[in-house]
Parts: C-alpha cells; structure tokens; sequence
C-alpha cells in the first residue's frame, strides 16, 4: 500500500483564452500555475498535460472530458473564462461535464479573494468533480489565479486522496486534522520521494516493491522519464535494472473513449502544423564525396575565374583576325594543358586544340573545317602553311577568361540541395568540403502483438511486419541515416520503455500502428501522458490515413519529432510521403519542403469516398497529349500494399458531397509526385 507521501497529483493545465489561443497574448496564468505546481511548494504535482483553447464552449467541454475520462487525470485547473464578458463560458462548460460540485472549494478561492480586493465578487468559478477528476475554474489573471491556486491547494491532496480511493492518505490527513488543524496539511509533502527511493538502504526486493506501490509513473517521472538504477546487495553483488512504469493504465478497457476525442484536422492544417514544428538540424563541414542530396547553409563564390585562361572552343587555327582570309606560315601547336610560349603576328597561326590556351597576339580561332593544307613537311609530321577559308571575326570560337564563371561569382547559394551538377560545379571552383545542414536521424518502430518479423514462418493469428522494411526503405532513398527500432507489443510499458530508448538514439521516431480506437491503441496516451509530449494532432480529414497522429517534445535540451503513423501498410506509406517527408526535407534545410504537385487526367470514372483520398495511381504519357493519364492501382483499401506497387502519383480526389459523387474518365484532379515520372 503506498504511504501519503507517495502520491503525485497528476495535473492538467487549460488556459482559455480567445487572444492567447491565437497569438496575440501570451499564456502567462496558464505557464505561471505550471511552476507553481511544478515547485512543489503547494501540491505533490505533475503536469502532465497543458494547452490553450478559445472561448467555445464545445472545445472547452471536449477537452475536460478528454482529460478527465481518457488521461485520466487527478486534477484540471482551467485558467480564464470566467468573467462577465459574453464570450466567458469556462464555468458554463464547466458544469455542464462534473458530475458533483465542489462548493466549498469555490467558497473559500471567493473568500480569500474577496479579502484581497472587492472585485473577486465578478469571478464566476466553479469547482467539481467527474468520475476521480477534480476540475477547478481559475481566474484568467496570473496574480488571481496564482491566490485562488494557493488556496484551493490547501484542500487538493486530500480532495485527490478521497477521489482515488486512497485510504492511508485519507486516514492520515483525518489524523492531522484531529492532531493539527488544516494548516499542516499539506506542509508534509514536501519531502522527495526520489530521495526516499535514493536515500534508504532498502534491499533491491523492497524497494521495488515500494515502486510498484507507488503512482505507476512516480519514479520515471522524477528520475527524467527512464529509470535506471544500481544498487549493491550484501555489499558483493551490483546489480543494474532498468524499469519503466507508465501512468497509462492497460486494462480498464470499458472506460476507453467510445468517439475520438482528438479535433479532425485537414490535410492542409496537418501539414502546417507538422512544418510548423519542424525544426531546421544544426550544420555541419560535409566532404563533397559525402554530400550528394544535402542542402547548403552558406553560399559557395569562386575564387578563380573559369576558363582561368582564353580557351579554344575549336580544333583549329589560333589567327588574327585583321589578317582576313587566305595562307598562313604555321608556328606550332598550343595543346590542351600547354602554355603557349610563341606570339602569334601577321601572316602567322598556330594550331590549337579545344580547350588549350590561345597563344598571345591572336584574337580568332578558324576551326580546322575551314581552312585547307597547302604545304607539309615531307614526312608529313609538319604543317607549315595553311590557307583560311572564311574571314575570321574577333573572339571567334574563344572563351574569354572568366566567360563561364567570373571571379567571386555565386555559383551556389545558400538553401541550394547538391546533386550531381551542384558537387561538379564545386570539384569546379576547388572547394572540397561545404557548410551543410546535418540530417535527422530517423527510427522507425512498428508496434502490434501481431507482428512477426519478415524472415519467419506465419503461425496463427500472425503477420509479417511489412511497414518498417516499407518506410526504412523510403527514407534511405532520401539518403538519411535511419535505426530500425524493431517491433513494440500493445503494451504502454513497453511501449514507453522503447520510445524511451529510442529517444537516445534519434531526432524523429516514427511508429506505425496503435494509434486508432481499439483498446490496445495505446501510443497518444503514452506520448501525452508518460511523455508529456505535446500532440499537435491525431486525426486528419483523410483516407487513408485518419488516425495519423504528430507530437513533439523536448528532451535532454533537444526537440525530438513524433510520428505515429497508422498501421494499416498503405496508410502509413500514404502519409510518410505527405507529413513525414515534408519534415524531413524541413529539417535538413529544403527552403521549399511540400512536395510536388501536378494534374493529372484519370483514365475511368472514380466514386469519392466521405473522405479526401489519396488514390494511388501510375502515369503515362501519349504522344497527343501533354498532360499525363493517370492509371489507379485498383482497389485501394488501405490494407492492401500491392495498390502502391507502381504508383508514382497519389490523386487527390475530393471528399463526396450532395452535389459531386464521383470524378469523370477524362476530369483533371491535383496528383501529387512521389516517385520518379
Ligand atoms: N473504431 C474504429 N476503428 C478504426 C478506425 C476508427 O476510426 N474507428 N480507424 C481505422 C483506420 S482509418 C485505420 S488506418 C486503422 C489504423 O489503426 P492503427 O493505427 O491503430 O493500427 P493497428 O490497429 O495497430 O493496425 C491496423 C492494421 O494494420 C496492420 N498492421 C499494423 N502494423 C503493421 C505492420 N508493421 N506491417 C503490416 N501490417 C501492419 C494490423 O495488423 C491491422 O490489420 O484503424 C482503423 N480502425
Ligand atoms: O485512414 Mo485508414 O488509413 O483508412 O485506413
Ligand atoms: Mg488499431
């Protein structure tokens, strides 16, 4: 049974507030009652989630509810709202999700603000409770809420006691207050529970005992996420165990959600939002050999001019012009790589090749075709006098110095994405090793109690693991460093601990699967929850795809990108190419990271689905025609992966609606390019 110190109360924090929702305030209550609880001056707390939504009652409901029945939270402070101005209606949300009201705790915030300043009486907070949640409305102002906080913490450890049932906490503080008075009571949290962990010469056996006994994320939480500890028994033995233990509870199956409570974004906002928090990879001194597809930090200017000389464009005859057609007494020869030593004068020339340096005193080049031998030396290894053909013009068949790149020229610029032409021009201009972005190293993880790995035989209820080979395969063609992270089991555990160690390894994880409904779906939670990652999304308007599912998070000072793709083969591959990618190309310092988008002509009649699709299709071209035909991959459940094989484009088929339920063989739609054309 785990003793009154144990307990964490596990916090949610709402601002509400139309003007820090979009922008143009700054979120001071809500970030200022985060330290509060985090200082553990008032309350045993954990912020586990915090967010800022408008004045709208539904979303304000949406998320209490969320909070409360699906993270499960022990406490939700909701700061804002709670005014007379017609937009306030936290507490009109608020009564309409708690199941009982908590009058006394609104009493006294009243009480010790009216104390303070007679204006208190225009607050309109409503405290209460939902199932083991305790909602309290704030203030929307930092100083008010920070005294209503302050008072209502008096009563919040006990509140939470009595709401998860915890009776030696409860006893306890009856104890005190028989003992005490309410003053003391929750003076006696202060103490640290990792240095009670850390501190006692308890064996192995019961110290983990006391670890299971306590909130299931306790240890993880104040040890930075992941647990690892060592510990002497007897003095001889030393002993290392890793344990990760999560908030999120496995087997309470009958109160997962029944209806998403994630908003349904766009493709469009989903985008935004992941390019968003994209984050653009510090640089690094890339070699050329090694720099093919990376993107430059810093613009690349020549040194030297090219040709560093005058070239000869042609095989021919160096000459000057002024001379005019007609015979020439032949000096000698000016190869490629020589330097000329002779001058050539009136009356003169000198065979040149292309590409070799024109020899001073000319100022043409007639190319051989144009000229004729009318005297050789007798063993034929000398011409001594050629006539020209044509009349020379000035500069003619020469590459004036500096013709292709001049001295200090730009030939690269900054944002610039090195392919073969980009490196050559470098080779060119002798710079050997360039400012680059670094790339994101990118693990990928399926997850799924079904899962066997490629190699093995089916056994029953089992499939292979298709989508980590699919995707791995993907971001390697982008030329990125990539870790198979392997598979994962439906359990948040284990779950949490491989994320954990995969958050040592990478810049982004990207997962597939556990991300729908079912109650094994377990990844948003334990990304919220055990993580505290902030999930910018979880479902998008989309098919295939809707769960798909984006967080972001910071960890040991650096910002770590999440993916949780769907599982579904197609769905995940789908949507690798329509966030991930994008990201990644963000990241490793692509200006222009959307992917290409053209039209296409469909080749037969397609029926829309209630969703947008992405209708994996592969394109031709006629001879007639300038604008390609697009060929679908047949049936396109989001199960089936052979409708991938040979797609090159996915179409973008608009979602059905009363007046549109199909598109027309021969109709243009948008297709966006995801594979060579
Ligand atoms: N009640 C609801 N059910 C589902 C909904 C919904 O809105 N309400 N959404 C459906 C949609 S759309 C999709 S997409 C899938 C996504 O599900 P999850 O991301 O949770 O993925 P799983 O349930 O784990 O798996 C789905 C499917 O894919 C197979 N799978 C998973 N991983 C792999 C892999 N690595 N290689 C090959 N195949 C894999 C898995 O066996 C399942 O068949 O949810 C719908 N359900
Ligand atoms: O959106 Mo799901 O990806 O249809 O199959
Ligand atoms: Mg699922």
């Amino acid at each position: 049974m785990a003793d009154h110190e144990s307990v964490i109360v596990k916090v949610g924090i709402l601002t509400v507030s139309d003007s820090c929702f979009n922008g143009s305030a700054t979120d001071r209550s809500g970030e200022n009652l985060k330290q509060l609880v985090e200082s553990g001056k008032f309350i045993r707390g954990s912020v586990v989630t915090k967010d800022i939504i408008p004045d709208e009652m539904d979303q304000i409901k949406a998320k209490l509810l969320h909070w409360s029945d699906h993270l499960k939270l022990d406490l939700i402070l909701t700061t804002g709202g709670t005014g007379f101005a017609p937009r306030d209606v936290t507490p009109e949300a608020t009564k309409a999700v708690i199941e009982k009201e908590a009058l006394g705790m609104t009493v006294a915030m009243l009480k010790g603000s009216l104390e303070i300043t007679p204006l208190a009486m225009l607050t309109r907070l409503i405290c209460g409770t939902r199932g083991r949640t305790l909602i309290i409305n704030l203030p929307g102002s930092t100083k008010a809420s920070a005294e209503c906080f302050q008072i209502a913490a008096t009563g919040i450890p006990h509140a939470v006691d009595l709401l998860r049932g915890h009776r030696a906490g409860v006893e306890k503080t009856h104890a005190q207050l028989q003992a005490e008075g309410v003053r003391s009571v929750h003076g006696s949290h202060h103490q640290s529970h990792t240095r009670h962990l850390m501190e006692t010469g308890d064996s192995i056996a019961t110290t983990i005992i006391s670890m299971f006994t306590v909130s299931r994320a306790t240890f993880s939480q104040f040890m930075g996420g992941s647990a690892q500890w060592i510990q002497g028994i007897g003095g001889s033995r030393a002993v290392s165990i890793n344990i990760i233990q999560g908030y999120v509870n496995a087997d309470q199956v009958a109160l997962r959600p029944r209806e998403s409570p994630y908003p349904m974004l766009s493709v469009e906002q989903a985008v935004s939002k992941v390019l968003e928090n994209s984050h653009i990879m510090p640089t690094e001194m890339v070699d050329i050999k090694r720099a093919l597809g990376r993107y430059l930090a810093s613009s690349v200017h020549a040194a030297e001019p090219l040709p560093p000389f005058r070239a000869s464009i042609k095989d021919g005859y160096a000459v000057r012009a002024d001379d005019g057609a007609g015979v020439r007494m032949v000096l000698g020869e000016s190869s490629a790589g020589d330097v000329p030593e002779k001058t050539v004068t009136s009356g003169f020339c000198m065979r040149i090749n292309t590409g070799a340096p024109v020899p001073s005193g000319a100022d043409a080049v007639v190319q051989v075709e144009d000229t004729e031998l009318t005297e050789a030396s007798i063993d034929g290894r000398q011409e001594i006098q050629i006539k020209i053909l044509k009349f020379p013009t000035v500069g003619q068949d020469i590459r004036p110095v500096g013709s292709d790149i001049e001295k200090g020229e730009e030939v690269l610029c900054a944002g610039q994405r090195l392919g073969a032409a980009e490196l050559g021009l470098l080779a060119t201009v002798g710079v050997t090793s360039v400012q680059c972005y670094s790339l994101p190293t990118v693990g990928i993880m399926s997850t799924g109690n079904e899962l066997i790995e490629p190699h093995a035989p089916l056994s029953e209820g089992k499939i292979r693991d298709s989508n980590r080979t699919t995707l791995l395969a993907q971001l390697q063609e982008c030329g990125l460093p990539t870790v198979d992270l392997g598979i994962a089991k439906d359990s948040p555990d284990i779950l949490l601990q491989k994320l954990t160690d995969a958050l040592d390894q990478v810049d982004i994880i990207v997962t597939t699967g556990g991300v729908s409904m079912g109650d094994k779906d377990y990844l948003k939670q334990v990304l919220q929850v055990d993580l505290k990652a902030e999930l910018h999304f979880a479902r998008v308007l989309m098919k295939p795809g809707k769960p798909t599912t984006f967080a972001t998070l910071e960890y040991k000072g650096a910002r770590k990108l999440i993916f949780g793709l769907p599982g579904n083969p197609v769905s995940a591959i789908v949507t690798c190419n329509l966030y991930l990618i994008p990201a990644i190309r963000k990241m490793s310092g692509c200006p222009h990271p959307q992917r290409t988008v053209i039209k296409v002509k469909v080749d037969r009649d397609l029926i829309l689905d209630p969703r947008p699709e992405y209708h994996r299709a592969s394109l031709t071209w006629t001879k007639r025609d300038v604008t390609p035909t697009a060929h679908t991959t047949g049936n396109q459940i989001s199960s089936r992966l052979l409708s991938m094989s040979t797609a090159n484009v996915l179409m973008v088929l608009p979602a059905t609606c009363p007046s549109l339920s199909h598109v027309s063989k021969g109709s243009l739609v948008d297709a966006i390019v995801i594979g060579d054309l």
